[in-house]
């Protein structure tokens, strides 16, 4: 065997085979099988962007989560059998889990166990990329792991951290572990104040232009429609919060210039310690005079998703803002076709599409808003136009408002406001 062949060898014997994991849901009372299974679904793509396979899922009627175990004890032994005949290395729940749950999940599962925030927390973690954002997360992730330190836990961070525990970590570690994140706690909040003060004189920087945010589910093209506005190089990926940190460009439309801002997107149950960490990057939305709201129209739960974005602006005091609907990735989703054409399909063709009635759609809105809404491929760049003349009418009308006399001062010097975030 030549040396490279035994290189290659040894790099393939050692290469990190991908996790699996098991997921786990209750279905309520008023929930049906159905909407379980896309809220598992969506719980299968956030361990899948972790870095894991979700390999099987268990779902249980029940009225309230057992205080103890979550499911019911049947239920639990049927996972751990499972879990051990197919040797997961994680089990995922998709909802929280009190702090002794988790202790006793972890004592009987034997396995690394997750809650839907602390999933979510360790995604942002992954994804983050400025100091703001990941002080924000790593201390919303402390202030969420601190009364959950198990031993497992303690000994991953260890092992995150570099500190090795050896035969794995007993009482005395927690204590120890403890302690120290109640300090790494007190010195991020330090470090987090330090920063959001830079971020106000810089948001105060931009006064007297004006400021639009584009905001939506996760994953349903915000990025990918700010890239198309802006030309810049932004990451924009078929993963859920691919965007944690938010960006700033300056835009310019019929010759008035603006602030456009891509935001992280928002997911049902958002973690509540997470929002309350990421409050200066939400500082954003609240200071924006316009929100352009993106949605992902081919996705079966678009209207769930929409009615989750408008729950949680509202609850960040932004719900009356002026808001231009974006309803985007036409292309994937099948649009109502015409009587002829209904005609000319089979009753099976019919059965199996899920159509759109855009129309009726944009009827609907038209109603809730005077700002018609728009429909658009940002991927194929189909219709774009008519969303750049919305914005543009809508920024002019802000404009207008900042500065009357605009039309007879003309050019008006926007050198001096940061492009970049
Ligand atoms: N087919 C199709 N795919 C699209 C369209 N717009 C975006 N996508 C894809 O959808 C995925 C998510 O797009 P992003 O732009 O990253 O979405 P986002 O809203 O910024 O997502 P987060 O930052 O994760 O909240 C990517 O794989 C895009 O290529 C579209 O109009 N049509
Ligand atoms: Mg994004």
């Amino acid at each position: 065997m030549s040396k490279y062949s035994r290189k290659l060898k040894k790099l393939i014997e050692t290469a990190p085979e991908q996790e699996t994991a098991v997921l786990v849901a209750l279905i309520h009372q008023h929930e049906t099988e159905e909407m379980v299974s896309e809220h598992l679904d969506e719980l299968a793509f956030l361990t899948e962007t972790l870095g894991a396979k979700a390999i099987h899922r268990f779902t249980q009627r029940m009225e309230k989560p057992d205080p103890r175990t979550f499911v019911g004890s049947g239920k639990l032994e049927e996972i751990k059998a499972y879990i051990e005949y197919f040797d997961a290395d994680m089990v995922v729940f998709d909802e929280d889990l009190s702090p002794s749950q988790m202790k006793i999940l972890e004592n009987e599962l034997k396995i690394k166990v997750y809650d839907r925030s602390l999933l979510i927390l360790d995604i942002f973690l992954k994804r983050a990329q400025t100091a703001q954002a990941k002080t924000q997360v790593e201390l919303a992730r402390f202030q969420y792991l601190l009364p959950r330190l198990t031993r497992m836990w303690t000994h991953l961070e260890r092992q995150r951290g570099g500190t090795s525990t050896r035969g794995g970590a007993g009482e005395k570690e927690i204590e120890t572990d403890k302690r120290d994140i109640r300090q790494k706690i007190t010195l991020l909040k330090e470090k987090l104040q330090k920063i959001e003060k830079q971020g106000i004189t810089q948001r105060k920087s931009r006064k007297g232009i004006v400021r639009v945010a584009m905001v939506g589910y996760t994953n349903v093209g915000k990025s990918t429609l700010m890239k198309l506005m802006t030309k810049a190089d932004i990451l924009a990926e078929n993963k859920l919060f691919a965007t944690v940190d938010s960006t700033v460009r300056k835009v310019v439309l019929d010759q008035v210039p603006f602030l456009l801002s891509d935001t992280v997107g928002f997911i049902r149950k958002l973690p509540t310690h997470l929002i309350e960490s990421f409050k200066s990057t939400l500082a954003e939305i609240e200071e924006a005079d316009i929100l352009v709201h993106v949605v992902d129209i081919s996705h079966p739960a678009f209207e769930d998703q929409i009615a989750v974005v408008n729950q949680t602006l509202n609850e960040m005091g932004a719900g009356d803002k002026p808001t231009i609907m974006v309803f985007n990735k036409t292309d994937l989703a099948a649009k109502m076709p015409s009587e002829e054409e209904l005609m000319l399909m089979s009753e099976i063709e019919v059965e199996d599409a899920s159509f759109i009635d855009f129309e009726k759609l944009e009827r609907s809105y038209a109603k809730k808003s005077e700002i018609t809404p728009v429909f658009i491929s940002a991927e194929k760049g189909t219709d774009i136009d008519k969303f750049r003349e919305i914005l543009a009418a809508e920024v002019k009308k802000c404009h207008l408002k900042i500065y009357p006399h605009y039309l007879e001062d003309e050019v008006l010097d926007f050198s001096q406001f940061s492009e970049k975030n």
